[in-house]
Parts: C-alpha cells; sequence; structure tokens
C-alpha cells in the first residue's frame, strides 16, 4: 500500500452561483486517519467535500483522492460518500435498500449483513426506512458508504440529530475502520466531536483557519476547550487583518 496521502489538495478554488466559495484551499489528509472538518453553517465544508469525491467544478487547483485525480472512473468503488440528505429509498426496508446499492456498486451481497451490523441496525433490517427513527434513517444512509469497503469515507455530518449515546458508537465504529487502515473526512458543526479526530482542518468563510491535530490547537490556543480554541483563532485572524503590516 502507497504511503502517500490519501487526500492532497493544492489552491483549491470553487465558485458557486457566481461567488468563490472556496478561496485557494491546501491541506493533506494521510491514510488510516479520521480527519474532522469543522466551522459554522456555510463556510464551505460540503463543497469541499463535494471537491473530493469529483462531483464538483472547480475553479482551479488540485484535488488528488488516493494517487488519482477526484473523480477519476477508477476511484468509483474505492470512495465512499455519504450527503447529508439521505440516498435511501423510504419505501424499501433498510436491507432491500442495501442489497439494491450494492447490486449498483458492484459491492458483495454479504457486505448487505456486514455494513448493517457496522451501524448497528440488525433490529431493523427488515423495516421500510421511511418508518425509521430519524438516527435509524441516518445509520442507514451511512450503511451504503460502508459498501464495497471503500479506501476513503467521505460523510457530511453523520451524526447530526443523533442522540449521545448513537454519536459515541458511531465514532467508536468510525475508529475501528480507521485502525483498518481507512481514511475518513467527517464534516460536523459542532465543536465537542472534534476532540476525537485526529486531525481537524477549522474552516471558515471558505478558507481554512487551522489545521492540526486537537493537541497542537490547544497548545497553540492555550485552552483545553476546542470550541474556545475555535473563537480564539478567529479573534487571532481578526485582530492580525486589523493590525497595522
Ligand atoms: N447550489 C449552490 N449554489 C450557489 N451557492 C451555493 C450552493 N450551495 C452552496 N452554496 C454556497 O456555498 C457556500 C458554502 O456552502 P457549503 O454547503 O459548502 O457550506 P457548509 O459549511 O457545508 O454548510 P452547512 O454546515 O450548513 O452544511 C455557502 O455560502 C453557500 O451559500
Amino acid at each position: 500500500m502507497s504511503s502517500s496521502p490519501a487526500v492532497q489538495v493544492r489552491d483549491l478554488r470553487v465558485v458557486r452561483g457566481g461567488r468563490e466559495v472556496l478561496h485557494g484551499l491546501s491541506f493533506d489528509v494521510p491514510r488510516g486517519r479520521v480527519l474532522g472538518l469543522l466551522g459554522p453553517s456555510g463556510c464551505g465544508k460540503t463543497t469541499v467535500m463535494r471537491a473530493l469525491v469529483g462531483v464538483q467544478i472547480v475553479a482551479s487547483g488540485r484535488v488528488t483522492v488516493l494517487g488519482e485525480d477526484a473523480g477519476s472512473p477508477g476511484l468509483r468503488d474505492r470512495v465512499g460518500y455519504a450527503t447529508q440528505a439521505p440516498a435511501v429509498y423510504g419505501d424499501l426496508t433498510v436491507a432491500e435498500n442495501l442489497r439494491y446499492f450494492a447490486a449498483v456498486l458492484g459491492a458483495p451481497r454479504g457486505d448487505v449483513d456486514r455494513v448493517i451490523d457496522e451501524v448497528g441496525l440488525a433490529g431493523s433490517r427488515d423495516q421500510p426506512v421511511g418508518t425509521l427513527s430519524g438516527g435509524q434513517h441516518s445509520r442507514a444512509n451511512l450503511a451504503v458508504a460502508l459498501l464495497g469497503a471503500p479506501e476513503l469515507l467521505v460523510l457530511d455530518e453523520p451524526t447530526v440529530g443523533l442522540d449521545p449515546v448513537l454519536r459515541q458508537e458511531l465514532w467508536t465504529l468510525f475508529r475501528a475502520l480507521a485502525d483498518r487502515g481507512v481514511t475518513l473526512i467527517v464534516s460536523s458543526h459542532v465543536m465537542d466531536e472534534a476532540g476525537r479526530t485526529d486531525r481537524l482542518l477549522l474552516m471558515r468563510e471558505g478558507g481554512i483557519l487551522a489545521d492540526g491535530s486537537p493537541a497542537e490547537l490547544r497548545e497553540r490556543t492555550g485552552t483545553a476547550d476546542l470550541e474556545e480554541a475555535f473563537l480564539r483563532l478567529i479573534a487571532e485572524t481578526g485582530e492580525t487583518a486589523g493590525s497595522p503590516a
């Protein structure tokens, strides 16, 4: 297996709706790590993820994923993507949905039971997705992204709306996947999840405010609380922008 980063982004600029929403981002994600993409609503997290999976038109820059250009056909079964809007069909059961997506993705049939177990939905496998709770619905969506055992998982706010117990279970699953060598990019706008990542990319207004491990960010800002660290970084950039050259 290559030791090159799972993801390399260089000078990524994206224009959406006639406005530049990513202003020249550069970052790497090492293999087998969990990267948290954090920042306020509208800062560009989903746009970064769309660029990584190759569905976003980019104005300039380079996005390399698992050694290939983002969106290359060769990456189709190596990258799993779960969007915020569930992809699963409400009138099919959990198992039917997964059998359908496994067929579309060319994933082995045996994967269906594995991913249902991984997301903790074995007890609801024969229930129509439309009758699941919100948290179960998000987990069914996540299960689709796990089909085929992708090397990179891009998960857009996978824990939104989940209770603390389920969130903890999902983070345990993310860690187990990373221990198996999978690279995960997980977005969130709640800072209490930041401490569970290996690496944090803090975004604000289409730019990167900070990139480092939670420990590095705590040290740099002199606070143990990552939410407070984020606020201090914002204050710091405000001061820099406002200070005389
Ligand atoms: N389809 C679109 N057309 C035009 N502008 C868009 C479109 N989608 C997003 N944007 C804009 O791009 C910027 C980044 O949006 P993006 O969805 O990437 O943010 P986000 O950080 O993922 O937000 P959230 O946490 O609310 O999902 C925002 O200013 C948003 O208004």
